[in-house]
């Protein structure tokens, strides 16, 4: 019997999904532009206890909300029509119906407090509607821990989305799955199994199905890096993997301003809505930057071994800033990279999605000579900052502490890591 009193029966599976970055093309790649895109090794965990009959229950743990759920296996068939689960197979993918959207959101309001987050109660949703489908009326306990800051651009609905259903498939057996040969990372002790391709692909269509519910209209970008890791190039739902051997170094800066990918996301289409013309040209525009970012990411020209010394901050129109005093060099590809930054985070200006924190964020970067731009939905959220393979660590602190003296909080996260895996006990 575990602290709580639930009996459980000893299978626990565990699936940890990372969140992304977006390097260049969100909101664009909503209305069909390219976008380039990475996992992050900051990832969200769903651990899956399967209990034994005495316990008819589903019980959800979320410790980030402080929230702990549970439902009566019989309440849930009295409110639900469970016939056409029996016929359906995890393996083919189902859109919510309007009647379980209704239904899965009074079971989640009855257990919620009254003052409870819009967003957080979509996600409630998400997690019956992918483990009613999956596993159907099994009782079980999940429990969804992250690394990642929630609603701040870093992915964390396609993380929560793709752990669960990874923890689901895997408790339902529904996963091959492949002891993976290299080092376990540095003190990670537990084993980590990597999933099948074809595998991967039902765990990212389920988890395209949550987005849907907690976002409205996703792309399906933040799913299928969260699902297949590494870097990829985004477009119209077909995902290519970038190689690269480019260092990508970035600091990520959290406004901590709080904001939801849905009304964000729902704010762009109601403007390219009133402006469809000048909207298309934008959406173009960072499509032409997303195609442009993945060339010079795959350019491995001799050009690239050329570097090139940035004039000193105080010849030109930054004069103003005492912070400037570092010159650093740069590889080609560096700075194209660094001023398609800059162009990205202008047309996500004119989108209206930026928020005077980004936009304080850029203009303090650009005092060290380095460009930033949101990632994310925006509206607040996190803030990228490119950081040349140069750069050395003692000016990373000093940009660090410029923000932090301004409240921001800043971090560096592995890029291009793996997508989700599974562990078993
Ligand atoms: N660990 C978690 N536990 C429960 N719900 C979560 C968790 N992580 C994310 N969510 C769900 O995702 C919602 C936040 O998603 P949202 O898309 O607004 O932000 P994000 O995914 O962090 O950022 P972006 O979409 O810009 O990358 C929360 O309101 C909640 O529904
Ligand atoms: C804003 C957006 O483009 C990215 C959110 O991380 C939304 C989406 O693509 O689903
Ligand atoms: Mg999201």
């Amino acid at each position: 019997m575990g602290d709580d009193g639930l009996q459980a029966c000893g299978v626990v599976m565990e699936a940890r999904a990372p969140g992304k970055v977006i390097l260049c093309g969100e909101h664009a790649v909503v209305h069909g532009a390219t976008a380039v895109a990475a996992a992050i090794g900051l990832y969200t965990h769903a651990r899956i206890h399967l209990l034994t009959g005495e316990d008819n229950l589903l019980v959800l743990d979320l410790p980030p909300f402080q929230v702990h759920l549970s439902w009566p296996l019989s309440q849930i068939q009295s409110v639900l029509d469970l016939s056409s689960l029996h016929k359906a197979y995890p393996q083919d993918v189902q859109s919510i119906s309007e009647s379980w959207s209704a239904k899965l959101k009074q079971l989640t309001d009855e257990q919620l407090p009254a003052d409870a987050d819009k967003g957080l109660q979509a996600g409630v949703v998400a997690y019956l509607f992918l483990h009613l489908y999956i596993l159907g009326l099994q009782p079980t306990k999940m429990t969804v821990t992250s690394e990642l800051p929630i609603g701040s651009g870093l992915g964390s609905s396609a993380a929560f989305c793709v752990s669960i259903t990874g923890a689901l498939l895997a408790a339902a057996q529904q996963l091959d799955l492949h002891r993976h040969l290299g080092p376990t990372e540095e003190g990670d002790m537990q084993r980590w199994l990597d999933v099948d391709d074809k595998d991967l692909d039902i765990i990212n269509r389920w988890a395209f199905e949550g987005e849907k519910i907690i976002h409205g209209r996703p792309s399906g970008i933040d799913n299928t890096v969260s699902t297949f890791g590494y870097i990829v190039k985004f477009r119209q739902g077909q995902l290519s993997r970038i190689q690269t051997t480019m260092p990508l170094n970035m600091l990520l800066t959290n406004t901590k301003v709080g904001r939801d990918t849905k009304s964000l996301v729902a704010g762009v289409g109601a403007r390219a809505q009133r402006h469809p013309k000048s909207m298309a040209a934008i959406f173009d525009a960072v499509d032409s930057i997303s195609e442009e970012v993945v060339s010079i990411l795959q350019s491995n020209s001799e050009e690239s071994r050329i570097e090139h010394n940035i004039v000193e901050s105080k010849k030109d129109g930054h004069a103003q800033s005492e912070l400037v005093h570092n010159t650093v060099s740069r590889s080609v590809e560096e700075i194209k990279l660094e001023e398609l930054v800059q162009i990205n985070q202008g047309l996500l200006q004119s989108m209206g999605v930026s928020h005077p924190c980004i936009d304080a964020i850029c203009c303090r970067t650009s005092k060290h000579k380095l460009q930033s731009k949101l990632t994310g939905a925006g509206g607040g959220g996190c803030v990228l900052t490119l950081l040349p393979h140069c750069l050395k660590s003692k000016a990373i602190e000093e940009v660090k502490a410029d923000l932090a003296a301004e409240g921001f909080e800043c971090f560096q996260a592995h890029i291009g890591g793996k997508g989700v895996q599974i562990s078993k006990k």
